[in-house]
């Protein structure tokens, strides 16, 4: 909790506790919870590898994009130094990295890199092989592995990158500190299509043509999609392939603090989507650095995001609430099996593509948490900020993103996220001291107010996890429709491009929730979903508009390091602002273990939020 707020509340949150039907009484499904009465709690001491159990989701080495491969002919590095050097860095990926001196022999190849695994990232590894030489090594999460060769450290480019990268980003020690992609690389392109082999390297290019741009040449830029925070989404068309993708750019200006937050929030927004591969969850294609500008090339998503299809449509009915939230709980169990969480979990970063397959996007403000750790950082949008990041007391851990799933239902039943009654100020200290929960819906059905008083409850130890809560009656059947449909088209021999997307996912993945295919398709494929209430069908879908008064946090912005996002698009000026917002917003917490999560991961702390599925 920031100490500016202390003197204005008491910390009641703790004391409130469980606020919605406080009873503790023990169910042993959500079903026996639900025929308790809803709103009642669950007893999760009763849940094996429950709340209170260590987190034992597999963490995966980050991948980074592959090099691009050349058609010249190049010196080769052996299969097996590269497997011995990828098995080097995917064991110890996540807690060491190497000096030069403990750097192992690769041949005639030296590390530099591996890790910085202080903040959860996982660098390719560089490696040095002739003066005029620089070269990345990286693993990808399949385990192949990709070696290449950038420019000739003596041309300039790679120094000069570097200074750059320094200045933005505060690394002094040099490249081996530095992101890959924001190195002014100029070839960063996955490749499947090369698995366990060298790349061969490309001779030295000329000096002028050294900053070549694959991608940038590859993906033609389009029309504007949006803006956010940091700078221009476009429409990018691949004139080799003709697909479509979308390209976020930033503008580098390495001595603006503006530019300096955004980059770093890219940067971990990079870091963390290129170790990703999951339905619900944008997909990365690479990213690279031309000039001043950085591109993150991304899976296109044309239907826009959950908060303007509201502005545009009004609130949902239940059926399709209940299958976005499965299958942004998909997303979410993915992400928080890998210790990550995401921060922003809202409409407005949440797209929904043609046939109503759900993208969880924007990951700025995502961090990976280490196991038994929680973070401290005053980070999100207000509206679906979970108490206790804004107590900020204890830390807080994966479970802020079942609060803010809890408000994004609110959001689709109602056009508005909770509280939006109160500007943002006022909204934070409603959501920090009330011991309410904020209001559900009347129409909603039985098992809907079940859920969302689970994931609002103000304990965050009582808020189940995204695995447990895919098991909840009120998103069930998707994932029982998706095994059903699964099932169904394995036994005949047709099987529509959606489908087979499915597929090839549930193959391609080695996480226990693919494995388990909780992978949620959209409502046309799976007509096994059914509401509980079919009155709400016959609602009138009404639209709320959302209060045209401006947030205090908006009027706020006079630090140029804040970077809350603009309002978005469908807001027109002056309407409120449901952006998120970050610690710098605030004055400096001395006491209040004010901690920025990029900078100081060490005051991490115990109480990782992981657990097995429930048995019902
Ligand atoms: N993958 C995508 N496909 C289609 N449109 C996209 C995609 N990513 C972003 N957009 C559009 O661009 C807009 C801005 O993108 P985004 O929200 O990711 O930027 P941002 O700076 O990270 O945002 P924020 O201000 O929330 O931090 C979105 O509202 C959306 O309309």
């Amino acid at each position: 909790m920031p100490a500016w707020w202390k003197g204005k509340c008491k910390s009641k949150a703790s004391s409130n506790g469980n606020t919605n039907g406080s009873t503790k009484e023990k169910a042993n499904s959500f079903d026996g919870a639900l025929s308790i009465g809803n709103g009642k709690s669950i007893d999760r001491s009763s849940v094996p590898g429950g709340l209170g159990s260590p987190c034992t989701g597999p963490t995966s080495p980050l991948a980074h994009p592959l090099p691009r491969p050349s058609s010249s002919p190049l010196p080769k590095i052996s299969q097996e130094q590269l497997a011995a050097a990828a098995s080097a860095s995917t064991s110890e990926s996540s807690v060491s990295s190497y000096g030069s001196d403990e750097a192992p022999d690769l041949g005639s190849y030296r590390f530099l890199e591996q890790t910085h695994a202080a903040r959860g990232r996982t660098m390719p590894l560089s490696v040095q092989h002739a003066p005029t030489q620089h070269r990345h090594l990286s693993v990808s999460p399949r385990k192949e592995f990709h070696l290449h060769t950038f420019e000739p450290t003596t041309s300039g480019v790679v120094t000069t990158g570097r200074k750059s990268m320094e200045a933005v980003f505060g690394h002094r020690s040099g490249l081996s500190t530095s992101p890959v992609h924001l190195r002014a690389c100029p070839v960063m392109q996955e490749d499947p299509g090369t698995k366990g082999s060298a790349h061969p390297l490309p001779l030295p290019l000329p000096p002028g043509n050294l900053l070549r741009a694959p991608l940038q040449s590859q993906w033609k830029k389009g029309k504007l999609l949006g803006r956010g925070t940091f700078g221009h989404v476009y429409l990018g068309f691949n004139s080799e392939n003709g697909q479509l993708c979308a390209i976020k750019e930033v503008n580098v200006i390495s001595d603006d603090s503006n530019s300096r937050e955004s980059l770093r929030q890219l940067n971990q927004e990079i870091t963390l989507l290129s170790s990703f591969s999951h339905p619900n969850i944008v997909q990365y294609y690479g990213s690279e650095m031309v000039d001043d500008t950085l591109s993150v090339y991304l899976e296109y998503v044309s239907g826009g995001s959950i908060h303007k299809l509201l502005q545009e449509y009004g609130p949902f009915k239940e059926p399709v609430i209940r299958n976005y939230t499965a299958q942004i709980l998909s997303g979410l169990a993915y992400l928080h099996s890998r210790d990550t969480v995401h921060r922003d979990i809202k409409g407005a970063n949440i797209l929904v593509d043609p046939s109503g397959d759900i993208k969880l996007a924007d990951f700025g403000m995502a961090k990976h948490i280490s196991s038994y750790t929680s973070v401290r950082s005053f980070k999100g949008s207000p509206y679906w900020m979970a108490p206790e990041i804004i107590m900020n007391g204890n830390g807080y851990n994966l479970s802020v993103d079942i609060w803010s799933l809890g408000c994004t239902i609110l959001e689709m039943a109602t056009s508005k996220p909770p509280w939006s009654q109160y500007e943002g100020v006022a909204a934070i200290f409603k959501i920090a001291n009330s011991k309410e929960i904020p209001e559900i819906p009347e129409h909603f059905s039985a098992e809907g107010k079940h859920f969302l008083n689970l994931c609002l409850q103000r304990d965050p130890a009582a808020r189940p996890t995204a695995a447990q809560l895919l098991e909840h009656p009120f998103v069930r059947d998707q994932v029982a429709g998706v095994k059903a449909t699964k099932s169904n088209r394995e036994s005949s021999s047709s099987s529509s491009s959606l489908f087979q997307t499915s597929m090839d996912f549930s193959k391609r993945s080695n996480s226990p929730l693919h494995n388990r295919e909780l992978h949620v398709r959209n409502l046309a494929v799976f007509p096994l979903l059914r509401t509980s209430n079919d009155a709400l069908d016959r609602r009138a879908n009404f639209s709320l508009p959302v209060s045209p008064c401006s947030s205090p946090l908006r009027q706020k912005q006079t630090n140029r390091s804040c970077l809350p996002s603009p309002p978005h698009p469908a807001f027109s000026a002056g309407a409120i602002n449901y952006s998120p917002i970050n610690a710098s917003l605030y004055p400096p917490r001395s006491n209040a273990g004010f901690i920025d999560p990029f900078l100081e991961p060490t005051h991490l702390r115990a109480g990782a939020h992981l657990g097995s599925p429930r048995k019902f």
